[in-house]
């Protein structure tokens, strides 16, 4: 019942043991924490979102947020464990699993050597599978990023962070946005750029820069916001960053395929630019695009 649901999910704060920050954004942070109510260190680790003072989120959209990751059950999401009332309950904690091997960046700095084509196209399967069923759900994510994505194991990443997704209402193909707040551009669609509109469509556009993020091993100096900047001008600030980056768009630049990417795999990555949003491919197709060039890597991986 509703009442026994709920109770599984509220963890008290007096054996919540702050341990480490994990991550840090412009909602707040996400610490490591063990939940220990025998106090003998047996409980479980899990990895606890509070929002922070200088928050740019609201706690309306926290409580979006919670209400979102907990309606969410899929392998390739982050999993909601509860939430914890803090003090006075003047700010609610969302708990999640742990995820031992951290962010998709951190991960792909530290294994690059043995993570090979095969590995990359694994995770972006998994990665497609996830928004695949946040489609089914009718959310957009509105942030699918390389730096959203978190490691489970060698084999298994999870999409983690829904601060900024939205709900499509059912007479509609998207979401318009009323304030653009801190976009992250260089991963928007050209609508969404323009107009502010975000749709499964524009998650796609997302979805190619996460694919051009993989292949290039999350590498810093081939990271997206990084070779816009080199095209338009580092002189460039940032209001009219956004057109530039828009009629660079709308004559065809695009990010340039990464050291030894696959073609097959640069080509997934054009297909999901196509300027206009229809042309783009839904999650299911990318699908089989994906397991399609998986087909095509022989090579075995170490890893
Ligand atoms: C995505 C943006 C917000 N964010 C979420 C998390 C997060 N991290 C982790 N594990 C993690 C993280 C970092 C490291 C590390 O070694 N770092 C040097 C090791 C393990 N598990 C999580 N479960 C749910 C959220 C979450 C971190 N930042």
């Amino acid at each position: 019942n509703m009442f026994k649901k709920q109770q599984q999910d509220v963890f008290e704060e007096r054996y919540l043991r702050f341990i480490s920050v994990l991550g840090k954004g412009n909602f707040g942070s996400v610490d490591l924490c063990r939940y220990d109510p025998w106090g003998d260190n047996t409980g479980d680790l899990v990895a606890v979102k509070e929002l922070q003072s200088n928050k740019q989120t609201t706690m309306a959209d926290f409580q979006r947020e919670i209400q979102t990751i907990s309606s969410l059950h899929c392998d390739y999401i982050v999993k909601y464990k509860g939430i914890c009332y803090s003090a006075g309950r003047l700010s609610t904690k969302l708990v999640m699993e742990y995820l031992p091997y951290g962010s998709l960046i951190g991960y792909m700095e530290k294994h690059r050597q043995n993570v090979c084509t095969r590995k990359l196209l694994l995770f972006a399967s998994q990665i497609c599978k996830g928004m695949e069923y946040l489609q089914s759900m009718r959310y957009v994510h509105r942030d699918l990023a390389a730096r959203n994505v978190l490691v489970a194991s060698d084999t298994l990443v999870k999409i983690a962070d829904f601060g900024l997704t939205k709900i499509i209402p059912v007479d509609k193909e998207y979401y318009r946005v009323t304030q653009p707040g801190e976009s992250p551009i260089f991963w928007y669609a050209p609508e969404s750029i323009s107009e502010l509109k975000f749709s499964h469509k524009s998650d796609v556009w997302s979805f190619g820069i996460v694919l051009h993020e993989l292949f290039s091993y999350c590498d810093i100096i081939r990271n997206p916001k990084r070779l816009c900047i080199q095209k338009i001008g580092s002189y460039v600030q940032s209001p009219s960053m956004a057109i530039h980056l828009l009629n660079l768009l709308k004559d065809n630049w695009r990010l340039p395929a990464p050291p030894q990417c696959p073609p097959k795999v640069h080509n997934i990555m054009i297909q999901c630019w196509e300027f206009n949003s229809e042309d783009r491919p839904s999650f299911s197709s990318l699908q089989d695009l994906i397991e399609n060039s998986l087909l095509d890597e022989r090579e075995g991986c170490k890893g």
